[in-house]
C-alpha cells in the first residue's frame, strides 16, 4: 500500500506534486535543497523561490535533510537531470519505489533517467510520470493528464490509485522508455518553436515544425526500443504540443530569445530556473549520431545553441535538404 509520498526537489513541478500528493490531506514531506525554500513552505505555504503567488496546502512540509524521507512508502523525484544521480545517492539504500519526473538525458553518460536511478538505487523499483503539465496550472488545481509508466502492473496501479486526483488522472503504461524520451526530446523541439516565435516565421512554419519534430521523435524514440503508442500519447505529442505553443514554457522561451538574435549564453546565464532542452540537446544529438538516427532540427537547435550558426543559417540549412517523402 502506498499511503505516505514524499517528494526530492523544491522546484516548480516539485512543489506542484506536493500539492497533488496532499490534495487529500494527506501529510507530505518535500525535500528542497534550498534553505529558503524549506523557510517558504513550512512558514508560509509558499514556494516564493520557484512558484510564488500559489497558496499551498499546509500537510506539505518541507525539509533540507533527505534522511527524513526515510518514512515515505514511495519518492516523486523531480530534480534537474543533470542532477538526479548526485542527489539520488544521498540517500541511503532506497529499496521502495522512485517516481521520476525529471525530463532530459544525463549529459556526462547519455543515459535516460530510469538508468541513472536504477545505477543510484540498485534495489529501488522505477516509475517514470511525464506530460503536459505545467506546474502553475497544476499547482491550483486545474485539470491535467500525465503518461504514468512502470513495467510492475500491479505497482503501477497502486501508484496511479494513490496520485490521481479529482483534476489530475495518470494514465497508465509499462513503456518507460517512450515516456522518457518523449519528455526529453520535447524540450529540444520547443526551443525550436521559440525560434520560429522569435524570429517571427509564422504559426505554418510552427506547425510544420512540431509536425517534423515529431518525426524526429518517433525516429529516435523507436530505435532506443520505445513503444510508438506512447510517443504518440500525453508524454510525447501531448507535452511536444503544450510545450511549442506557450511562453509559459522554459525552453520555448529560452528558444524565442534565440530567435529574436539573442546569444545563448547571456540567455543561460544567472538563471536560476531550468531549461532542461540547453542540456539534452547535445547529448540527444550525439546518441542519435552514434545511433545513425536523422535529426536535423536537434542538430540546428545545437548550432545555436553553441553559437555555431545564426538563425537565418539554420532556417536555410532546414529548408534546403532534399526532398522527401512523408513519414518517420
Ligand atoms: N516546471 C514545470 O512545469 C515542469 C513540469 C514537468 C516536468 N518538469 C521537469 O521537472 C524537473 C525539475 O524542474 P522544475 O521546474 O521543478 O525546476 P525549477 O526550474 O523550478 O527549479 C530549479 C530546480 O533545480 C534545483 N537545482 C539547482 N541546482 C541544483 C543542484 N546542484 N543539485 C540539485 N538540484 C539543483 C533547484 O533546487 C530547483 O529545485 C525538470 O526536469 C523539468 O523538466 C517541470
Ligand atoms: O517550462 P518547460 O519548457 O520546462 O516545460 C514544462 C513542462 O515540461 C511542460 O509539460
Amino acid at each position: 500500500m502506498i499511503r505516505r509520498l514524499g517528494v526530492i526537489g523544491g522546484g516548480a513541478w516539485g512543489t506542484a506534486l506536493a500539492q497533488v500528493a496532499a490534495g487529500g490531506g494527506e501529510e507530505t514531506l518535500l525535500w528542497a535543497r534550498e534553505p529558503e525554500v524549506v523557510g517558504s513552505i513550512n512558514e508560509a505555504h509558499e514556494n516564493a523561490a520557484f512558484l510564488a503567488g500559489y497558496p499551498l496546502n499546509p500537510a506539505i512540509r518541507a525539509t533540507g535533510d533527505l534522511a527524513d524521507l526515510g518514512a515515505c512508502d514511495a519518492l516523486l523525484v523531480v530534480t534537474p537531470a543533470q542532477h538526479m544521480r548526485a542527489v539520488l545517492g544521498g540517500l541511503d539504500g532506497w529499496a521502495r519505489p522512485l517516481i521520476l519526473c525529471a525530463k532530459g538525458m544525463e549529459e556526462a553518460s547519455m543515459k535516460l533517467m530510469h538508468d541513472v536511478a536504477h545505477e543510484a538505487q540498485p534495489n529501488a523499483a522505477i516509475a517514470v510520470l511525464s506530460g503536459p503539465t505545467f506546474a502553475h496550472e497544476v499547482a491550483i488545481g486545474k485539470p491535467a493528464a500525465v503518461t504514468l509508466a512502470v513495467e510492475d502492473r500491479a505497482l503501477g496501479e497502486a501508484l496511479s490509485a494513490r496520485l490521481a486526483r479529482p483534476n489530475f488522472r495518470p494514465y497508465l503504461s509499462d513503456d518507460v522508455v517512450g515516456a522518457e524520451i518523449g519528455g526529453a526530446v520535447k524540450n529540444v523541439l520547443a526551443i525550436a518553436c521559440g525560434v520560429v516565435e522569435g524570429r517571427r516565421l509564422g504559426q505554418n512554419a510552427r506547425a510544420a515544425l512540431i509536425s517534423r519534430g515529431f518525426a524526429e521523435m518517433t525516429r529516435f524514440g523507436l530505435a532506443r526500443g520505445a513503444r510508438a503508442e506512447t510517443l504518440a500519447g500525453l508524454s510525447g505529442l501531448g507535452d511536444l504540443v503544450l510545450t511549442c505553443s506557450s511562453e509559459s514554457s522554459r525552453n520555448f522561451s529560452l528558444g524565442k530569445g534565440l530567435g529574436e538574435g539573442r546569444a545563448a549564453a547571456e540567455l543561460l546565464a544567472d538563471r536560476r530556473t531550468v531549461a532542461e532542452g540547453a542540456h539534452t540537446a547535445p547529448v540527444l544529438k550525439r546518441a542519435a549520431e552514434a545511433m545513425g538516427v536523422d535529426m536535423p532540427i536537434v542538430a540546428a537547435v545545437c548550432a545555436l545553441l553553441r553559437s555555431e550558426a545564426s538563425v537565418d543559417e539554420v532556417v536555410e540549412a532546414l529548408l534546403s535538404r532534399p526532398l522527401r517523402a512523408e513519414g518517420f
